[in-house]
């Protein structure tokens, strides 16, 4: 799915696709955002969702709003590149941006649950990585959805409800960055993202670098 583009060392290699999973409120959006902001040669993927839109967000960076039948009509024309339902709404990753992006040799990050991970590492694998985020305690991931001050109490008993459901696939991620410390979290996060880039099999330009350098210490 990914084709060339060029490490931060100018050696071309394949993008990848960088996901975070958590239950809702254990911090993947604020993750994601410091990432956005202090990482190069990353995109954000923007998921079609029919959720109602929380305050302050906007239609098109946060989300892409859709109606039911507007997503539906997604789904049938392939346009999705995964979808699930979560908390009775449907979200879904569109395909177009995303393969644009890997094309481009950017590395696209995803903020998805546990069943769109599953379906990108059915579609590919060596090109995901994975992480789940886990809240320090039950506690604190309720402290968290209340201090956003977006959802309702209902929302956030339903949420809490789900959480440990959410948890219990956390074995199928590669990475655990347990987010006690956003700082401290995000430190971890990117650490995986540097170095899942510098990985030899993503590296696709290394075989003609090496030979390059060869070729100097012969000349
Ligand atoms: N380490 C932390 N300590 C304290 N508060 C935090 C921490 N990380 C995130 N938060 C706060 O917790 C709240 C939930 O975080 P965030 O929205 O990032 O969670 P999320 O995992 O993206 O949730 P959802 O799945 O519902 O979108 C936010 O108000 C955020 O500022
Ligand atoms: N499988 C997918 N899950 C997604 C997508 N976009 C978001 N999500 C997950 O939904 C829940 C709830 O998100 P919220 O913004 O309503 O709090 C959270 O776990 C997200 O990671 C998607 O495109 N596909």
């Amino acid at each position: 799915m990914t084709s060339g583009g060029h490490g931060t060392d100018g050696v071309e290699r394949r993008g990848l696709m960088f996901v975070l999973s958590s239950p809702s409120g254990a911090g993947k959006t604020t993750l994601s955002r410091l990432l956005m902001d202090r990482m190069s040669g990353l995109k954000m993927s923007v998921s079609a969702t029919t959720r109602p839109k929380r305050p302050g967000e906007v239609d098109g960076k946060d989300y892409l709003f859709v109606d039911k039948p507007r997503f539906e009509a997604m789904v049938k024309g392939d346009e999705l590149l995964e979808w699930a339902t979560v908390f009775d709404n449907s979200y879904g990753t569109p395909r177009g941006p995303v393969e644009a992006a890997l094309s481009a040799g950017q590395d696209v990050l995803f903020d998805i649950d546990w069943q769109g991970t599953q379906q990108l590492r059915e579609k590919a694998r060596a090109d995901v990585v994975s992480v789940f985020i886990l809240p320090p305690s039950a506690a604190d991931l309720e402290k968290r959805l209340h201090s956003r001050a977006q959802d309702s109490d209902e929302v956030i008993r339903k949420r809490m409800s789900r959480a440990s459901h959410e948890m219990s696939h956390w074995a199928e991620y590669d990475y655990i960055v347990i987010n006690h410390n956003v700082d401290e979290a995000f430190a971890e996060v990117q650490s995986i993202l540097k170095a899942e880039r510098l990985k030899r099999e993503r590296r696709t330009g290394l075989v003609g670098f090496v030979r390059g350098l060869q070729g100097q210490l012969q000349g």
